[in-house]
């Protein structure tokens, strides 16, 4: 590895300031997805330890909730400067540890500064009200209050974007935050810790946690000092930390797996809406939250759909991420193999497999694009958040059928609408059962909206004003017996 900044690659975790190693000398390997190879070590900290970031995060909490607006946005302002300054670093360490295309990982680094600039604009405008008081002579408002020590699991899909649309927001609103990044992607966060320390962010107040998944998650859901958790992360772990932090109602956000239906009505410009749908759905690798899982083409346009989407598909080139390539490997070979299993699955349901040669594959993890025609309801690639290259595509002939089909799956993040009918697009818009949905383009997100789904794929928002208030709590005050001029 090749860093202009060699100190960004750091294999401790950081907590309460300090780089730490666990106390057992305890660690993992990380691999490179696109060539298997150890690119360092992750260490992984004891029970105690993992209690020591909270202890550390506590004790920061102080001083950090009692700084100035201004005074935290400087810091939050150096933190997004920094980010820019070694972009080139992060996304190499991104590209080696998670395997997108370099390009991509660019446009991550990008993408995930602007969370912390944006943050550190909006936590100006954690306003409070003033309620006309129903109480003779008091005065009645509320004030906005840092929720506390904030606990973060992020996932290794987008490792640094994800970190900082939580992290930008709590610590803007003046919250310590417990940071524990995928096993799998562990140096970008700690990239992140190195910076936020020589951006000036107190000790205490940015920790990075790694150990193994399951008993940081228990210490951490089960820590009363503990005050919020939030996930990005599958379904399954989101349950279980929901389940955890029960015991000590603790505020949770969580933004959890998705099956974006992709819905391309007869009205529209085909060979344009197979261009998108084939960026909406390869993107990542097709490991993506917003992925296009499944894509539902009318009926009259169907077959020149397949083909325009088979054509823009073949021009992607697969390789490693170092190289000049639009989708690298997957994570690792088990996500390969579920891939194969859905494919199978597909064709003894009756799918078509339209394109994609997996004897092409450049290497072990990696999984050629794939066009699966005639995809139903019963086969897996429906009923999954698939988070594979593999794209279904399913025939529909009315508005009804479509949403019906559409809103078949317990996911509910986002939803695609391709049509040039306003009417139309209304209708899907209202019926769609889905926390956003994109009409006539597949770029939808970024720092000012607020991200998230309904059903199982989560609850509460990210980014936004909405993602501000996931780390504030409202203090309601009434002061009674004061002078009155008004009556109110
Ligand atoms: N909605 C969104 O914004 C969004 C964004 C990105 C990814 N995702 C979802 O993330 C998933 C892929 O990421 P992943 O595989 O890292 O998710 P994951 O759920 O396996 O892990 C997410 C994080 O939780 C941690 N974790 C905590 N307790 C755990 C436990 N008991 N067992 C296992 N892990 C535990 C993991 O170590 C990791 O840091 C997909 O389902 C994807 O849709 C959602
Ligand atoms: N692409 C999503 C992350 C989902 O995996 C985002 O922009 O937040």
């Amino acid at each position: 590895m090749q860093l202009n900044d060699p100190r960004l690659f750091r294999q401790l975790a950081y907590v309460g300031g300090k780089w730490t190693a666990g106390s057992q000398g305890s660690d993992e390997p990380v691999l490179d997805p696109a060539n298997g190879e150890v690119i360092g070590h992750c260490t992984l900290l004891e029970p105690e330890q993992i209690t020591d970031a909270v202890t550390a995060a506590e004790e920061a909490f102080a001083g950090w909730r009692s700084m100035t607006v201004n005074e935290r946005a400087h810091c939050l302002h150096e933190w997004y400067r920094l980010l820019h300054e070694h972009k080139e670093d992060l996304a190499q360490l991104m590209t080696l540890e998670q395997g997108k295309p370099l390009g991509d990982a660019r446009g991550e680094v990008d993408y995930g500064a602007s969370f912390i600039q944006w943050f550190a604009e909006e936590a100006r405008r954690a306003y409070g009200t003033t309620i006309p008081s129903h109480i003779p002579n008091a005065a009645l408002g509320t004030i906005k209050e840092p929720v506390g020590v904030s606990v973060m699991f992020t996932p290794w899909n987008f490792p640094l974007a994800m970190i900082t649309r939580k992290a930008g927001a709590a610590l803007a609103a003046g919250c310590p935050v417990v940071v524990k990044p995928a096993n799998e992607t562990p140096f970008t966060a700690l990239a992140l810790a190195e910076l936020a320390e020589r951006a000036g962010i107190p000790a205490g107040i940015f920790n990075v946690v790694t150990g193994e998944p399951a008993t940081v998650s228990e210490i951490l859901c089960n820590d009363t000092r503990v005050r919020s958790i939030s996930l990005t992360g599958s379904t399954r772990v989101g349950k279980l930390l929901l389940r955890q932090s029960a015991s000590s109602v603790k505020r949770t956000s969580l933004e959890l797996g998705g099956n974006a239906p992709f819905i391309v009505c007869d009205d529209v410009d085909i060979d344009e809406a197979a261009a998108h749908a084939v960026a909406a759905k390869f993107q990542t690798a097709g490991q993506d939250c917003l992925a296009a899982n499944r894509i539902f083409v009318h009926r009259r346009i169907y077959d020149r759909f397949l083909e325009r989407f088979a054509v823009h598909m073949k021009a992607l080139k697969v390789g490693s991420g170092m190289m000049e390539v639009d989708i690298g490997p997957l994570i690792h070979k088990r996500a390969v193999d579920t891939a194969n299993e859905l494919v199978e699955d597909a064709l003894e349901k009756g799918g078509r497999l339209i394109a994609g040669d997996q004897s092409m594959a450049p290497g072990a993890n990696f999984f050629m694009p794939t066009l699966m025609a005639d995809v139903t309801s019963s086969m897996r690639i429906f009923r999954e958040e698939n988070f594979a290259p593999v794209a279904g595509v399913c025939l529909f002939d009315d508005d009804d059928e479509v949403i019906r089909a559409a809103n078949d799956t317990e996911y509910g993040l986002a939803a695609y609408v391709y049509s040039n009918d306003v009417r139309r697009i209304w209708k899907m818009m209202r019926g769609l059962d889905y926390g956003m949905v994109s009409v006539n383009t597949m770029k939808m997100t970024g720092a000012p909206i607020p991200f998230g789904g309904v059903k199982q794929s989560g609850l509460g928002r990210e980014g936004g004003h909405a993602g501000l208030e996931e780390y504030l709590d409202t203090k309601y005050y009434c002061l009674g017996n004061m002078p009155s001029y008004s009556g109110s």
